[in-house]
């Protein structure tokens, strides 16, 4: 039998990118979705195709050998697919994983212990999304207590790090995807110690995965959304043009100087290959080719505060070793700044948590500071100042 993979979450980097390294892997791709016209679409075709464009030109892939479920109404067929698969993915943002947890623990569950345990791999932009997806599919309310003392023979648990810009898609673009050329995808190899790891090729396996993901998320990440909350408050429409405002680009350097000296320091990356790093992180960002939208790239401000996330994180770090922080809580500003801008709900959420609460009381509920944390009265004063500019 062929290999199979279920992806839940058919959208841009789930049909862009890790359903076409799947598909090129030999395997069969069952795309899991909650929204009907996307599922009825990939249903309907045989093929779509994933667009790579770049200074050098395009150049492009055709995606074959695939099936989609609809996963919130029809769990029974999904909890199937999941028995016979070999690997399930997923790209659906880290606030989702606790709503497709349910289904994936039935079909972990239903597995034979002795086939090879199914790898179960998130691809999200967030530090630990496998552990968090595990977490809520160990629930007791998810899987008996009594399952889980051998639930290892049957799924195995890989943290990854993903890295490819996917913006929105034009409306008339179909299941086609434009993306980018550069891609890396870094996967835990720990977890498949006793075996081997799933044959996917492009993944670089790694026994730390720590200091790429905090990179990747505090750089790359860390720039993108710092351009975007700057443009989006200059009235910038893309990222592109976000960067070629000089001000914005300078608090972008200025914010990705702040997160090197902690990645440097911390993880024993050597300074020059950060800056390089950096620098082809602005280019990528920069890239005119792929017209992303500041929205876009700012959505869910909620999330994108929190305290492990592209600001607070490696600001709560830098402050706690006396370090320089300033331009990330410029950026950190420009977040709370992203309010009711339509269709995303969480600026909306932003914007009435800032209206009801004490500027100390947004910065405990929003970034998770404790009021004895270095970096406390800082954002305090950040969210004093917008909350007066309101
Ligand atoms: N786009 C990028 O450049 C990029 C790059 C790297 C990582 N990521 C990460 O990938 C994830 C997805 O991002 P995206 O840009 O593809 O977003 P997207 O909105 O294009 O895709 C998300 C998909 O998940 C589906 N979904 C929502 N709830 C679901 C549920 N309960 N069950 C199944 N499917 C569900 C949505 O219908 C949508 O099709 C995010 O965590 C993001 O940070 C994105
Ligand atoms: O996906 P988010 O909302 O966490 O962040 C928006 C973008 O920065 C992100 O999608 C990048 O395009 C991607 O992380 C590049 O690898």
């Amino acid at each position: 039998m062929g290999k199979k993979a279920v992806h839940f979450g058919a959208g841009n980097i789930g049909r862009g990118f890790v359903a076409e390294f799947l598909h090129n892997s030999g395997y069969e791709v069952v795309f899991c979705d909650v929204m009907d016209s996307l599922i009825a679409d990939l249903q309907n075709s045989k093929s779509y195709k994933v667009i790579q464009v770049g200074a050098e030109g395009n150049s492009e892939s055709v995606i074959t050998n695939y099936r989609a479920i609809n996963s919130k109404t029809h769990e029974a067929d999904v909890i199937k697919e999941i028995t016979t698969a070999d690997v399930v993915t997923c790209s659906v943002g880290p606030n989702i994983l606790k709503f497709i947890a349910p289904v994936i623990a039935k079909g972990v569950d239903a597995r034979p212990n002795d086939a090879t345990p199914i790898a179960v791999i998130a691809c999200e932009n967030a530090i630990g999304a496998t552990d968090t997806l595990a977490e809520h599919i160990k629930d007791p309310k998810h899987t008996p207590d009594h399952r889980l003392e051998d639930h290892h023979e049957r799924a195995r648990y890989a943290n990854s790090a993903i890295d490819r810009i996917v913006p929105a898609q034009e409306a008339d673009a179909g299941l086609d995807v434009k993306l980018e050329k550069f891609y890396e995808w870094v996967v835990d190899a720990t977890p498949f110690k006793d075996h081997d790891v799933p044959s996917i090729e492009g993944i670089k396996w790694v026994d730390d995965l720590i200091p790429y993901i905090e990179r990747k998320l505090f750089t790359v990440n860390t720039g993108h959304a710092a351009a975007a909350y700057h443009g989006y408050y200059h009235k910038k429409t893309t990222v592109y043009d976000a960067l070629q405002d000089p001000a914005i680009l300078d608090e972008v350097r200025k914010a990705l100087a702040e997160t090197s000296t902690l990645i440097v320091g911390k993880h024993g990356i050597e300074e020059g290959e950060q800056k390089s790093y950096v620098e082809k992180i602005i280019t990528r960002i920069g890239n005119p080719h792929l017209e992303d939208a500041v929205e876009r790239v700012g959505r869910a401000p909620l999330r994108k505060l929190s305290r492990k996330e592209r600001f607070i994180g490696p600001a709560a770090e830098l402050a706690e070793e006396g370090k320089e922080f300033g331009a990330l809580l410029d950026a950190a500003e420009m977040a709370f700044r992203f309010q009711n801008v339509d269709g995303d709900e969480e600026s909306t959420e932003l914007a009435k948590i800032l209206k009801e609460n004490k500027a100390d009381a947004v910065v405990e509920k929003v970034c998770g500071l404790e009021p004895s944390h270095p970096l406390f009265s800082h954002v305090v004063k950040i969210v004093e100042k917008v909350q007066a500019e309101a």
